[in-house]
């Protein structure tokens, strides 16, 4: 049966959104009335609801994307760190929550997206990473409400049983992180996003990595993780990482499924406004114990809001090795580089170190030499990485860069913040 709805909204300087029970979204302006009908019942997975909210309160979606294991939870830390407060599962839920929420965040995991679950995928032959394991259309209506103001029913992937756990509340933050293995692949879901990072690791590193959390914390044999990492990767190349040629015998049969979804045949990491690659040390001649890391931040041009960070000047390339008198470096020592590049026929700077830090303290001398990194005082680069010098990564690149972009990320939200402010101002005035 049809449903006729009108909805009349009084309040001043509010951008209003309407989420139906048949998953439309509109959004519209105050003191418009709106007529909408709808032959559907709620969706089971989501229902619907009418909300408002103030045009410079609303809230900016960051998407963080990276394979399992490549830092994902880490990075989130330090940038959730950055805002202060603690960031938590949501309190009373499920113990399994993969949320988590702090004051100004929240971070949800695009894993709840997965439309089958452990077994499902099993009976269907497919891995997580496949498409057709994820329910896209439900990514993009509820990262779209959220961003509209609109309080939503999320799913829950369970990682411990493997199901698909009855949903969560999430309510609109003033920052909404999704991260997971595709917040780019839906051109739906990408367009909604106010800024992108993708976590690049290269495949030496990412195997050291993993292997070293799998036996360590979750007791798993060599053999299995290696077996693991083997049946990941011809679904995280088609679909995460690498470009998909549609002339690759091969892989054709992925490059048709993508082509018939009218989605992207080039991995996520072109649409990324901020990359950071962590690939092995040329420090060390033929290094194979991957400790050593080389770490490069690749920042894209032109991004609003966004202004690279640079080192000594501006669009020059620089090659500085800061070893010496004010920073304390054993073998290998620490290089730095910085210049103009292009990435995906993008123009881009990059920011690279290889090395690691002896001392945090130190870091100071490197962070007064680093321009645009939107701290709001002297130090807080290095107050940040001292305050988390246990977090894996932070006596090098990754942890320098994750927090560079936790800094950049609050400066791009306060920077939209205020312009959304100033334009409804303007529009009250007119
Ligand atoms: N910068 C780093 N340097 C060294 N090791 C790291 C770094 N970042 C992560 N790791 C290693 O990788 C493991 C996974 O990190 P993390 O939990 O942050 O990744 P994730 O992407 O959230 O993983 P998952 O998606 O599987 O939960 C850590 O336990 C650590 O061993
Ligand atoms: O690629 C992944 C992202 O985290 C996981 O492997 C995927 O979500 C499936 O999870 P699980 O292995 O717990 O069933």
């Amino acid at each position: 049966m049809a449903v006729c709805t009108v909805y009349t909204v009084q309040s001043l300087n509010s951008t209003c959104s309407i989420s139906t029970p048949n998953k439309t979204h509109l959004g519209f302006q105050q003191k418009q009335v709106v007529f909408y009908t709808s032959s559907k019942k709620s969706n089971k997975r989501g229902g619907g609801g009418i909300t408002c909210a103030a045009a410079d309160s609303q809230t900016i979606v960051i998407g963080l994307a990276a394979d399992s294991g490549c830092g994902k939870s880490t990075f989130m830390r330090r940038l959730t760190s950055v805002f202060g407060g603690a960031a938590e599962p949501p309190k009373g839920g499920n113990p399994d929550s993969n949320t988590l929420i702090s004051d100004t965040t929240t971070v949800i995991c695009l894993d709840d997206y997965h439309s089958l679950d452990r077994t499902g995928r099993k009976e269907k032959g497919v891995t997580a990473l496949d498409p057709r394991a994820n329910d896209f259309d439900l990514m993009y209506e509820q990262v779209k409400a959220i961003k509209d103001g609109i309080a939503v029913q999320k799913p829950i992937y369970n990682h411990v049983s493997g199901l698909l756990d009855p949903p969560e509340l999430i309510k609109p933050p003033k920052i909404l992180v999704i991260e997971g293995l595709h917040p780019m692949y839906d051109k739906r879901v990408r367009d909604l996003l106010d800024f992108s990072i993708y976590l690049d690791i290269s495949n030496e590193v990412k195997f050291a990595w993993k292997i070293q959390r799998d036996m360590a914390e979750r007791g798993h044999s060599l053999e299995s993780i290696k077996a693991s990492i083997e049946a990941r990767k011809p679904d995280f190349d088609a679909y995460i990482g690498i470009i998909l040629l549609p002339h690759s015998l091969t892989r054709c049969i992925d490059v048709r499924l993508l082509f018939d979804h009218n989605l992207p045949v080039y991995p996520q990491k072109q649409y990324a406004d901020a990359v950071i690659e962590v690939l092995p040390t040329q420090l060390i001649p033929d290094d194979n114990e991957g400790k050593v890391l080389r770490v490069k931040l690749i920042m894209k041009e032109g991004v609003k809001f966004f202004n690279p960070v640079y080192l000594f000047d501006e669009g020059s390339t620089i090659s500085w090795i800061p070893c010496g008198r004010k920073l304390t470096c054993s073998y290998p020592g620490i290089k730095f580089a910085y210049g103009p590049d292009a990435y995906f026929s993008n123009e881009v700077s990059v920011l690279e170190m290889d090395g690691q830090f002896d001392r945090l303290d130190e870091l100071i001398y490197v962070e007064s030499h680093l321009s645009n990194i939107s701290t709001k005082f002297y130090g807080e680069v290095t107050q940040q990485m001292l305050k988390h010098a246990d977090f894996p990564g932070s006596n090098n690149g990754t942890g320098l860069f994750q927090t560079i972009v936790g800094l950049k990320i609050r400066d791009l939200y306060e920077q939209l913040t205020a312009s959304r402010a100033a334009g409804s101002l303007q529009a009250t005035k007119a």
